[in-house]
């Protein structure tokens, strides 16, 4: 399980301590991926043709979505990066409003994205686990030259970092072979989880009409 050392007094989610957990993964045992048009490249949030909807509105990518949960006060922000053409504006256009990102970001981060490969693969299932089966029982790592939080860097034969999102994957992953993959919004950790002014409740994600 993906815990990176996450502590948190349940009560008034006040944050006690945060500590990145690195991993290490030598680089001809394990699945790797980081452009999209790669064979795993599917595994990318960068990924299209996995779209999403919440509270009916339509998101393109997994990428967008977790942007924008970043400014869940700021619809206008998250509806600019919603509707940017591409997962890599999508990213571009949140760093330009770094300043109104959730105070509570570097807390929640990993649960938002938790929920947003959950969402991918809750409305993309056939395809998404697809591809998450081929890797195997094999290491996902997102190969990444600088980000070793969300991936891993290549030193010599040895990808390092925490590789949240093949850590995150890889649970995934599991859940799908033991078949207990349950889908749901994120406990009371993430406050004032909003879309587009819109509370994202169990309610908004099980409609999908697109
Ligand atoms: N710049 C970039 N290009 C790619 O192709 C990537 N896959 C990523 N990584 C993804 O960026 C997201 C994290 O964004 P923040 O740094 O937290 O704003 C996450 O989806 C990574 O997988 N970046």
């Amino acid at each position: 399980m993906l815990t990176i050392g996450i502590h948190y007094l349940q009560e008034n989610i006040s944050f006690v301590q945060v500590k990145y957990s690195i991993r290490t993964y030598h680089y001809n045992n394990c699945i790797t991926f980081k452009s999209t048009k790669s064979k795993f490249g599917a595994l990318s949030n960068m990924a299209p043709n996995f779209p999403i909807s919440i509270n009916n509105d339509l998101i393109k990518t997994s990428e967008a979505l977790y942007q924008a949960l970043k400014f869940n006060e700021f619809p206008d922000i998250q509806k600019k990066i919603i509707d940017a053409y591409s997962p890599m504006i999508a990213k571009r256009i949140s760093r330009h409003y770094d300043m109104y990102t959730r105070s509570d970001w570097e807390y929640t981060r990993f649960k938002v994205m938790k929920f947003c490969i959950e969402t991918k693969l809750q409305q993309n299932y056939n395809s998404f686990s697809s591809i998450l089966l081929q890797t195997g029982d094999k290491p996902i790592v997102e190969y990444t030259m600088k980000d070793k939080v969300w991936g891993a860097v290549l030193d010599g034969n040895i990808y390092e970092g925490t590789n949240a999102l093949g850590r995150l994957l890889m649970e995934l992953r599991e859940k799908i072979k033991s078949n207990t993959f349950q889908y749901e919004v994120p406990d009371l950790i993430i406050k004032h989880f909003k879309l587009l002014g819109k509370e994202i409740n169990n309610e908004s994600i099980k409609k999908f009409t697109f």
